[in-house]
């Protein structure tokens, strides 16, 4: 074999591959373990897919006449997927860095939101934020999500609340998607608060009459590309009527449904998402027995955000019940000016301890099943043949060091690759 190929890593002490039989999701008991190589390679080829994964010895007798554009000896690391995170809001300025004492004082989440701040506090700055600023900061942000593993990103937008501010933040996600190499999944959400002056249904309205018809306009005329649409779906936000007929004119329009439900009080948001034929459904700190059962069955992937639970100490979302219901379990970071934190490492350890996965439950979660929810399984989460080459190495000689090294990250990434070029060298500072 001759051809030019991207990228070897060769001889790893493990290759996680997540799965190897084009699954595309993982629940019950296919999570007590990973497909994981032993001493094993994996090839890129010149479009950024892989290959080739396997032993190395197997993948060296093959290759044995091919050329590379790099190659990287890889003995004593581990090579996993690029890590996925499959919900975020990193589209904002003004930090919130006094509301933290406020909550550590115990105001609660609510109690900030109706003195005016919280997300009411963010969209002020956002709205008056120039878009140049909101990409430089958001640029910032993933590059900080990637040095941690990430490569493939779910990015709301919701600080706006009116149209211009929404199309803003859309805009600005794309650019970064256009400028950086990450994989970014976009979502609009324009119903992630009632904005001052409106009420629920003149938001609604809104959304339903204004928002969605110009963000159609923008993506049929190709100026904008978005994937997902999402709705809080909370007491005192949106309700379950609202959010319905929200959620149905954006899956009119062809964007998958991806949703806050269930966070802060029981909404019967998992059902919701369950009888739209929902993707995903995040949150569900509040999730009742029939929601989990719905979201089983209608294969509706829960995505569980450790850190938003964790920072507001709330009741930590049932995990071990989901997982035992057969629901395909997803992690997010949740990075937005409440939960700063930009680390799918540091979610998956607090996933563990916190919510009691196991960690072969918290890294499929944080990859295959993060995938699915944003619907890119198919291309995405796993190294099998024909996916992307996103990939990470780890200066660790056991996979399980990402997880259990508490705010290790920074020294446990060696490398991280996307479409089989390294975009993170952690030696070197890469001029991209
Ligand atoms: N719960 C609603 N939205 C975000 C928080 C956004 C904010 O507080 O700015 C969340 O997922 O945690
Ligand atoms: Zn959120």
């Amino acid at each position: 074999m001759s051809s030019s190929n991207r990228l070897l890593v060769k001889n790893a002490q493990q290759v996680v591959l997540i799965c190897s039989g084009g699954q595309k999701y993982l629940t019950g008991h296919e999570l007590q373990s990973l497909s994981v190589i032993e001493n094993g390679s994996v090839v890129i080829g010149g479009d950024g897919l892989i290959k080739a994964v396997g032993p190395a010895e197997t993948i060296a007798a093959r290759f044995s006449e091919a050329t590379f554009d790099k190659v990287i000896d890889a003995s004593g690391m581990c090579v996993l997927p690029g890590l996925v995170d499959a919900h975020t809001h990193p589209v904002w300025a003004g930090d919130r860095v006094h509301e933290f004492a406020m909550k550590l004082a115990g105001a609660s989440y609510m109690d900030v939101h109706r003195a005016g701040g919280g997300i009411h506090f963010t969209v002020e700055h956002t709205r008056a934020a120039a878009a140049s600023d909101l990409l430089t900061s958001l640029k910032s942000r993933l590059v900080r999500m990637q040095r941690a593993g990430t490569t493939l990103v779910e990015c709301k937008s919701g600080y706006g609340l009116e149209l211009h501010a929404e199309l803003k933040m859309l805009q600005v996600i794309e650019e970064a998607g256009r400028s950086l190499p990450i994989n970014i999944s976009s979502t609009f959400c324009g119903a992630h608060a009632v904005p001052r002056g409106k009420t629920e249904a003149e938001a609604t309205e809104d959304v339903l009459q204004v928002q969605l018809p110009l963000l159609k306009e923008q993506m049929s005329a190709g100026n904008l590309k978005v994937d997902n649409i999402d709705v809080f779906c909370e007491r005192g936000v949106f309700d379950v009527a609202s959010t319905r007929s929200i959620l149905r004119a954006g899956k009119d329009m062809g964007l998958n449904i991806n949703f806050h439900g269930d966070e802060l009080h029981p909404m019967n948001a998992a059902q919701l998402g369950a009888e739209l034929g929902a993707l995903a459904v995040s949150h569900l700190e509040e999730v009742s027995d029939e929601g989990i059962a719905a979201m089983a069955e209608a294969k509706t992937a829960a995505v569980l955000l450790p850190t938003t639970a964790y920072i507001l100490r709330l009741p930590q979302p049932r995990a071990r019940d989901m997982l035992e219901a057969g629901v395909i379990v997803a992690l997010g970071s949740d990075f937005n000016p409440n939960a700063y934190c930009c680390s799918m490492p540091i979610v998956m350890h607090l996933a563990c301890v916190n919510m009691k996965m196991s960690m072969t439950e918290a890294l499929a979660a944080a990859t295959i099943n993060a995938a699915y929810a944003l619907g890119r399984s198919h291309t995405h989460g796993s190294l099998e043949v024909d996916k992307h080459g996103d990939l990470l190495l780890l200066n660790a000689t056991r996979w399980e060091h990402l997880i259990y090294q508490l705010g290790g990250h920074q020294e446990l990434v060696r490398y991280v690759v996307v479409k089989g070029n390294v975009v993170y060298d952690n030696d070197k500072t890469l001029d991209l």
